[in-house]
């Protein structure tokens, strides 16, 4: 399938609210979206990068730069489906940019094959159970109402973003408030350090599914050392970039549970590696969310929907962060959500809503 050029594409959508972690507060996601265009079909990719290297080291301008520079030089003129990651590899990390170039390619594939996402990974269910990421508030209370109104909505689990000082408490006041069978877990965004083992082993009292990423965001000794000494499982989000990254943890006791982002990565074909590798081992893996737009969004529903992704992720309803999504909204039906059967991702940006929401294009012939 000869590529005919890409459209680097940079979108503002404000946040229905801010959302606060312990590396910083967003009230608007500023997006870098790629549209893979050939004779055949179009096919997008969301790369989940945020604007500022807080999350990680990757950041929207960076990844545009790199994908400008070396990524999108480096595609072959014909590229299959797998040929991207290979043709990529000789660029050192930069997975963002580089899983938002190969999903673009790979939707571009499926839809002139006529094939879903779902089908071609091997999704085996026809919705996820879906889960909310709740940020750091101001009280108490505020965070009360803000629980209340997503189990109202229909989350059937809830994810509190800790940090220190903002910890034992709110997550007391969520299992007093909602009762110990609400499914609960938290994720402190590696905010705290190995010296705060005994303070973190006090979370154990409250039936946590699992903490995320306590431990700094490239680490795997100290998460395992702290496994080893809290009852509460521990899942890696950041520390995870690779399929040999999840070995590593695995082999070293530093996780009992995965949180699978396909941008993290570097594309959804490593992200089914990871869960392939997890189930071997008898290790829980979800699919994690870093408030994608209906794009990235419809690419994570279907991977949630493969068989070991057994705990709900973060993929929660468009409404949970944007007012207007530019796709047709994801919408929680009895706490799911459903997993598009068209071809490729199966979604299609709104192009009005699109417009709206743009703030640069930029057109990169082949
Ligand atoms: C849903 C969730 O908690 N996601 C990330 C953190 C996160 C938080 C805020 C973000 C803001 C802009 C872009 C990505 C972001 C990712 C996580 O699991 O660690
Ligand atoms: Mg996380």
């Amino acid at each position: 399938m000869k590529i005919t050029g890409i459209e680097l594409r940079r979108i503002a959508m404000p946040l229905v609210a801010p959302f606060r972690t312990s590396f910083g507060t967003e009230t608007r996601r500023d997006v870098l979206l790629l549209r893979v265009v050939t004779p055949d079909a179009e096919g997008w990719g969301e790369c989940v990068a945020m604007s500022q290297p807080l999350y990680s080291s990757e950041y929207a301008e960076g990844a545009a730069d790199v994908l400008r520079r070396f990524l999108i030089p480096a595609l072959p003129a014909r590229p299959g489906p797998y040929a991207v990651n290979e043709a990529l590899r000789p660029v050192k990390g930069h997975r963002m940019a580089k899983a938002a170039l190969e999903t673009a390619v790979l939707d571009a594939h499926l839809r002139a094959a006529g094939q879903s996402f779902a089908d071609f990974l091997g999704a085996t269910r026809s919705r996820v159970a879906a889960g909310v990421s709740v940020g750091i508030m101001n009280s108490v209370p505020e965070l009360l109402d803000a629980v209340a109104g997503y189990l109202d909505e229909g989350y059937v689990r809830i994810k509190l973003k800790i940090q220190p000082g903002w910890d034992l408490e709110p997550v007391r006041a969520v299992r007093e408030r909602f009762g110990p069978e609400l499914p609960l877990q938290v994720d402190a965004n590696a905010a705290y350090t190995l010296a705060d083992a005994p303070h973190l082993a006090r979370l154990d009292e409250f039936g946590l599914l699992l903490i995320e990423q306590p431990l700094a965001d490239d680490d795997m000794v100290q998460h395992a050392r702290l496994a080893a000494s809290i009852s509460t499982p521990v899942c890696l989000d950041e520390s995870i970039e690779s399929a040999d990254h999840a070995a590593a943890a695995i082999s070293l006791g530093a996780c009992s549970v995965v949180n699978i982002k396909p941008g993290r990565v570097g594309g959804y074909l490593e992200a089914r590696r990871i869960h392939d590798l997890c189930r071997a081992h008898g290790v829980t893996v979800w699919c994690g969310g870093m408030l994608e737009t209906g794009i990235g969004r419809a690419a994570n529903v279907a991977l949630a929907a493969l068989p070991g992704f057994t705990l709900p992720g973060d993929t929660s309803g468009s409404r949970r962060y944007y007012s207007t999504d530019i796709t047709p909204p994801f919408e929680l039906e009895d706490g799911h959500l459903t997993v598009p059967t068209g071809p490729g991702i199966g979604v299609e940006p709104i192009p009005s809503l699109l417009d709206e929401v743009t703030v640069a294009t930029e057109w990169i012939p082949l």
